[in-house]
């Protein structure tokens, strides 16, 4: 019952990344129909949960585990490479990696942010002082976004998305770069935000913040879900790991994450894929098309990064048409002509020659 009515859903999500070194290899890799070498990493390899509404959920984990992956994929900035992501209602993002241009004021941010949101020029002019009054950063409001502190970016990011007033609010480490004073009224807004029922996603490593503020927490490790529940139970075995952890040699901790950055290297989604749907067929013995609805599951709902090898051979064949009535034109003779005699095309005539040019 609970179930069906979450805020966020996410079923099975992966994420990959391509490592490229260059920009080049990047442009190489795009058209290239082979299946290169260039090195991957599974940043998320699997992640299941839901968001009821109302919850504020915190998301932990170490350095690079996928917190921010998985945050940024349920506000859209970015889409899964696999998996179903549901989200019911809009997201605004807090992030201090994310969501404001460089180039432009914090004025023209907070115009930018706001009518993407959907909200009209009329509704941003009432609320500009507003947020300009929260973000309390001065004159610099008129200034580039580039000439801010990390704290001036994280005020003005935290008060357009807490003025936006969306259904689901995402913090991604944005309180911990801020002043104590700012951080205390983050968090009376956060708490406002919550006791008027909204749905809150709180990325920190600060398992004080966590505790405070969360309803249930998610430990996302090494791309995986290691634990999701009640915020107490959850930090108690976080918190035993990280102790774990710390008395470990420098070595004994370089072999730890060395080994799991190649489990994370070496993930195969065609082997994720099968285990998903052995384990659906185990639990539902009597179900058909188990592994046509778990391929639907993983590709039904995603936008692929990639050129499928269909469109790369599109994209060829029509650069190559292209190509071939450039040569024609510069050769001055007839297409019919140069299809009869190719070699043509290699001594260009120096007359035009018409298709009836006698
Ligand atoms: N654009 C990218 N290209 C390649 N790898 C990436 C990219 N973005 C993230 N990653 C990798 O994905 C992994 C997860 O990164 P993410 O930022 O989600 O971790 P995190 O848990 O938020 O880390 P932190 O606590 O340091 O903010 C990291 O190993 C990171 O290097």
């Amino acid at each position: 019952m609970e179930e069906k009515n979450y805020k966020v859903k996410v079923q099975n999500v992966t994420k990959e990344y391509d490592l490229f070194k260059t920009q080049s290899e990047k442009l190489r890799s795009f058209f290239s129909i082979s299946k290169n070498q260039v090195p991957h990493f599974w940043s998320l390899m699997g992640i299941s949960l839901t968001i009821q509404p109302g919850e504020t959920l915190g998301l932990i984990g170490v350095n690079g585990s996928g917190k921010s992956t998985l945050s940024n994929i349920i506000s859209g900035i970015i889409p899964q490479t696999t998996g179903y992501v549901d989200v019911r209602g809009d997201t605004s993002i807090v992030a201090i990696r994310a969501g404001l241009r460089n180039n432009l004021t914090g004025r023209e941010n907070i115009r930018l942010k706001s009518l993407m949101q959907g909200l009209t020029n009329e509704e941003i002019d009432e609320m500009m002082p507003d947020i300009i009054s929260f973000a309390d950063i001065g004159d610099f409001v008129d200034q580039p976004v580039k000439s801010y502190s990390s704290g001036m970016r994280s005020r003005l990011g935290f008060s357009i998305a807490v003025h936006i007033n969306p259904d689901i609010l995402i913090i991604d480490e944005a309180l911990s770069v801020g002043d104590d004073t700012f951080y205390q009224k983050c968090v009376d807004k956060i708490t406002e935000f919550k006791q008027a029922g909204k749905t809150i996603i709180f990325v920190s490593h600060s398992l004080k913040q966590i505790e405070m503020l969360c309803d249930k927490v998610a430990w996302i490790n090494y791309g995986e879900l290691k634990m999701v529940g009640e915020t107490k139970a959850v930090t108690k075995k976080y918190r035993e790991f990280t102790k774990w952890f710390k008395k470990l040699s420098k070595k004994e901790k370089h072999d730890f994450e060395t080994e799991r950055k190649n489990v994370q290297k070496n993930f195969s989604i065609k082997n994720y894929q099968k285990k998903v749907a052995a384990e659906m067929q185990a639990a539902a013995p009597d179900e058909k098309n188990v592994s046509s609805k778990v391929h639907k599951l993983f590709y039904g709902s995603v936008i692929s990064e990639k050129m499928s090898v269909g469109n790369q051979l599109l994209t060829w064949g029509v650069l190559l048409v292209v190509l071939f009535f450039c040569l024609v034109n510069i050769s001055g003779y007839s297409v019919g002509h140069v299809l009869s005699d190719p070699s043509v095309l290699i001594h260009p005539s120096d007359v035009l020659h018409l298709p009836n040019n006698k």
